[in-house]
């Protein structure tokens, strides 16, 4: 009884297990895959069906090819290139981005000029009177036909050209139509095909658009018919630019709108819009995904998502680009590049799927915080776009426009007349955020409006009309949380303030300077990289080398030590940029002149005393700025780039380059360092 109970059981595991291969089978079948995918598919569910179904191998198996089915193999959105809205889009999404929102539309300019060159025709037919007819009329229409008498003239034509559109014809000697279409589709999969034929029956004609073929026209040929279709098959590709070309690549501190503006591309191109966060990211495997044999096998992130677009040309953001990690287990920046070079991404295998799949449309976008942290390689792929971060009159501006309304719409306050007055903005700007882009401003309006709407709510009768002013703000958010550093310091002998550049924008640095009894050691402390250690003591032998030039004893280092400390030690600080700060603080410490407290610096500087550039210039500006700098000193070198910023960026700041670090320190201390005849009279004043 048991053993029959037993045979019952497994019988109905096999009909069960035959029932799903069938399904599988028509699953394929059903879908618009290309035929070679299907050939390898169908040959899977073979294998399948000789497998119980009880075994672990039938079930990855089964799922397996589920999955390489529902990818969109086919699918794809089509392209509005109408530059006019793209646009608009921009404008009504983004404040100010200006050059940004130009170099998109740029972008999108070369690819509507791609769309609109002549579009290719090969007519293949072995009756010539065929050919010339087809000849003649698509040529009237404007496209640029070539023709071959057979499938041998075609693919020999095919071998050195890309057309956009072959019409061929199906009985043909040697190579018919359906070879010549199944070639031309594992070689070039966007080519389009037509099929026309005097022997047409359904079954071929089905057959002919499982393949691939785009349409299937009997003979004989009405001329309208071929027009109408050509038309229709050349506007479909239309929607399949293939993405040749550098990768956009958004570069800028946290919340400049990166990621948005990438979503509003997609937007305007009427794209799907995905995005991988490739922070943290050490396995080659999240790119390329798993091989099937390894148990919970996944294919890798970058076609997970496109099956989750639904489409084979979505906008993918490849977010935090330069956060990329590598270990043993392989490197994914170099599966990146793979996946980003047009060369090879036609035909990306990702390791669970074992079957090509093509990337050529996708539309990467890269975003990363610092430039100088993408892996090489990459980097040469990318055209690097630079964000900066946002004055506090731009951040008003966004707030207003953008920012207030949608949290007043998030918080159910759309009815409301909530009005923010411009002090409550900057108060909530200067004294609540301290960011480079609008994270945190963000997040504070939305705070603001949800005590807001929970007070409505707690008081009777309460007004829909409400003022947010600086009082309000500060009963909302509770006292300042940041205060500016400059304002109501006094200046110090020893102690000078620099400018430095960190991923989350610009900063002020304090670097403070003692001298003690000891063995004429440096002492490094405040979590100093490498670099900013070498700068310190480029800076002391400069010192020590010019101690007459600069009027100090040359003893000045006999028996003592001298101690450098950068505060906030617990933030890791490096770069050559501070050694302009460093080199001031100590001959203050040395001369015991104080440093204006609000006169700010960056610089590298080599021991022969000459000042070089440095990066981040514009964040570093916004951070002086924001936090009461008077004076700026820059490099000279930096000189022709802060004369390209925006006006309103430099109001209200002196600004100064020099070349020397003898002219910086007689700025700084406001006296001669060096004897007066050595002293070049470069020091230029910007702006007052
Ligand atoms: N110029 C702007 N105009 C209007 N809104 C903006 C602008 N810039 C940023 N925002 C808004 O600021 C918020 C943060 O932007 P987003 O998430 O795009 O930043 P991000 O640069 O991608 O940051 P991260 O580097 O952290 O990913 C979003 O709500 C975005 O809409």
């Amino acid at each position: 009884m048991k053993r029959i109970f037993k045979k019952e059981k497994e019988t109905q595991v096999v009909d069960t297990g035959a029932e799903e291969v069938a399904a599988l089978r028509e699953a394929v079948l059903d879908q618009k895959i290309p035929a070679e995918v299907e050939k390898i598919l169908l040959k899977e569910i073979e294998r399948l069906e000789k497998i119980n179904p009880t075994a672990a191998e039938y079930t990855i198996g089964l799922n397996h090819i589920d999955y390489v089915t529902t990818l969109p193999w086919n699918r794809y959105t089509q392209d509005n290139l109408d530059i006019q809205r793209a646009q608009t889009i921009l404008n009504s999404d983004h404040y100010g981005l200006d050059e940004i929102k130009e170099r998109i539309l740029e972008h999108l300019a070369v690819r509507q000029m791609k769309l609109s060159r002549k579009n290719t025709i090969l007519v293949v037919d072995d009756e010539q009177i065929t050919r010339m007819n087809l000849e003649h009329v698509l040529s009237k229409e404007g496209y640029e036909v070539s023709t071959a008498d057979g499938g041998i003239q075609a693919l020999a034509f095919l071998k050195d050209k890309t057309v956009d559109l072959v019409i061929t014809d199906l009985k043909m000697d040697k190579i018919d139509g359906m070879a010549l279409l199944e070639r031309i589709k594992a070689t070039s999969p966007s080519t389009e095909v037509i099929i026309i034929s005097g022997y047409a029956t359904v079954l071929t004609a089905v057959d002919a658009i499982k393949r691939g073929s785009f349409h299937f026209i009997p003979k004989p040929l009405k001329l309208n018919d071929i027009r109408e279709t050509v038309k229709k098959a050349l506007g479909k590709k239309t929607g399949l630019v293939e993405a040749k070309g550098p990768v956009i690549c958004f570069a800028g501190p946290p919340g400049t709108g990166k990621t948005s503006l990438g979503q509003s591309i997609a937007q305007s191109l009427e794209r799907k819009f995905v995005r991988i966060s490739l922070a943290g990211l050490k396995d080659e495997a999240d790119i390329r995904g798993h091989r099937r044999s390894y148990a919970g096998a996944l294919a890798g992130r970058i076609i997970q998502e496109i099956r989750r677009a639904e489409s084979l040309n979505p906008v993918l953001m490849l977010d935090e680009i330069d956060k990329i990690g590598q270990d043993f287990k392989g490197d994914p920046a170099s599966a990146l590049l793979e996946v980003l070079d047009p060369q090879q991404n036609s035909k990306f295998i990702d390791h669970y799927l074992d079957i090509p799949f093509d990337l050529s449309k996708v539309m990467f976008i890269a975003t990363a915080n610092m430039v100088a942290r993408i892996p090489g390689p990459l980097l040469d792929r990318f055209e690097v776009i630079s964000m900066s971060g946002y004055t506090i009159e731009e951040k008003t501006h966004i707030a207003q426009r953008h920012l207030i309304p949608r949290a007043m719409e998030d918080t159910g306050l759309s009815g409301f007349n909530l009005e923010f007055t411009q002090n409550a903005l900057c108060a909530i700007i200067r004294e609540h955020t301290r960011e480079a882009g609008l994270r945190g401003l963000e997040r504070k309006i939305s705070a603001i409006c949800r005590k807001v709407a929970r007070r409505y709510l707690d008081t009777p009768n309460a007004s829909r009309q409400i003022k947010i002013d600086e009082s309000t703000v500060e009963k909302l958010l509770g006292p300042a949380r940041y205060h500016y550093e400059i304002a109501g310091a006094r200046d110090r002998v020893g102690c000078a303030t620099g400018l430095a550049w960190t991923e989350s924008g610009g900063e002020i640095i304090f670097v403070e300077t003692t001298r003690m009894m000891g063995a004429e050691r440096l002492i490094l402390t405040g979590y100093l990289g490498e670099i900013m250690k070498e700068s310190a003591q480029a800076a002391l032998s400069y010192i020590r080398s010019h101690t007459e030039q600069l009027g100090l004893g040359a003893d000045f280092f006999q028996g003592r030590d001298i101690h450098v400390h950068v505060p906030s030690g617990a933030i890791p600080k490096d770069g050559p940029s501070a050694g302009m700060t460093i080199a001031v603080a100590l001959v203050s410490l040395l001369k015991d002149i104080p440093c204006p407290r609000d006169m700010a610096m960056t610089g590298e500087v080599t021991l022969s005393g000459r000042i070089l550039p440095v990066g981040g210039i514009r964040e570093k500006l916004l951070a002086a700025k924001t936090a009461g700098i008077k004076t700026i000193i820059f490099p000279a070198k930096n000189q022709a780039e802060i004369a390209a910023m925006d006006d309103s960026l430099k109001q209200g700041i002196k600004i100064f380059s020099a070349g020397e670090l003898d002219e910086v320190i007689r700025q700084v201390l406001g006296q001669p360092a060096i004897d007066s005849a050595s002293v070049s009279p470069l020091i230029k004043k910007s702006r007052q």
